[in-house]
């Protein structure tokens, strides 16, 4: 079925970071655009925007600080109307959006486990006592560090490329990405393995593509209601509940997945310290629609477990 727009208008704008992945995003958003109203690609312009997460490459992510390091830019863009339309990675963003723009716009959501990723070495399982891997994921360090205290971790930022060569140098024998951003980007190849959700829980949202825009654009509102997928909006509910709750971000180490069976929703969650020596778990399960009141009480939960101390890393 096609649908209608409410006007012709210019050109719909659509903000994106000029990563490999994110271009990719950008254009899958712009095809099932497309696809939906019957339009032509001149219908759309993607503008790239530079971020300070894309411009600061030699320093950890955690250090460089503060919440939205991947979407400052973005949204400012949004705001001033250089833009109508964002596409992001959920799995960067904060858990709260500026005055004046929503963040309610999902495609159907990738793969959300985690790519072991090693030109030696097959499974995580697999790799050799005292192994060096490389991460700069601070959930991905601390899990690791919980399960395999024998592993030796390194820092690890860059591109799928520039990781690939540091492998293929010998800095680590094996690193950690997600399978999703492998996929989109037609590099599933790259995974040796998929780590099970069960013996490693991926972040909140990951493998989850959301698309923002400015309140009070009713075209773009229109738009992004026709490529919605409901059942990621209903499970990222869940899981952005929970992480708002515990106030952490993708800087934290916090893991979490809800599944949807039907019309009940299970979310399991994971807290831990960042060297490891601590884990918390837990899940609930309840109907889909109290998936946010869930997310809640799964961090009381954890939290309530919590010893005294367990936060003061941050
Ligand atoms: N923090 C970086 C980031 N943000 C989203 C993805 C992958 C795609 C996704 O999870 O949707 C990645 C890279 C990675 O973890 O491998």
């Amino acid at each position: 079925m096609t649908l209608t727009l409410p006007s012709p208008a210019a050109p719909l704008n659509i903000g994106t970071r000029g990563s490999p992945l994110a271009l990719a995003q950008a254009h899958e958003t712009r095809a099932r655009l497309m696809a939906a109203f019957d339009l032509p690609e001149a219908a759309f312009r993607i503008v790239v925007i530079k971020t300070t997460g894309d411009r600061v490459l030699d320093r950890p992510l955690k250090e460089i600080g503060g919440k939205g390091l991947f979407t400052k830019e973005i949204e400012e863009a949004l705001l001033d109307g250089s833009i109508d339309i964002a596409v992001h990675s959920m799995k960067d963003m904060p858990v709260a959006q500026p005055d004046g723009l929503l963040l309610d716009t999902y495609l159907p959501r990738e793969d959300v486990r985690d790519a072991f990723v090693s030109p030696h070495v097959a499974r995580l399982t697999d790799l050799p006592q005292g192994a060096v891997v490389g991460s700069s994921s601070l959930r991905r360090r601390a899990q690791l560090a919980a399960r395999r205290p024998d592993l030796q971790l390194v820092e690890f930022r860059g591109n799928v490329q520039t990781r690939m060569k540091k492998l293929e140098e010998g800095v680590a024998v094996a690193t950690f990405l997600a399978m999703a951003g492998l996929n989109r980007l037609g590099m599933a190849n790259v995974a040796r393995s998929a780590i099970e959700p069960e013996e490693m829980l991926p972040a909140v949202a990951q493998g989850a593509i959301g698309i923002e825009r400015r309140a009070s654009d009713s075209r773009a509102a229109t738009m992004l209601a026709a490529i919605h997928d409901s059942e990621t909006g209903q499970r990222l509910a869940a899981e952005r509940a929970y992480l708002a709750a515990l106030d952490g971000s993708c800087e934290t180490p916090i893991a979490g997945l809800a599944t949807l069976i039907g019309r009940q929703i299970t979310l399991r969650g994971e807290i831990l310290r960042p060297d490891g020596s601590e884990t918390i778990t837990g899940s609930v399960s309840g109907p889909v629609a109290d998936g946010a009141a869930l997310g809640t009480e799964l961090a009381r939960q954890l939290l309530a477990q919590a010893p005294k101390g367990f936060f003061d890393w941050r």
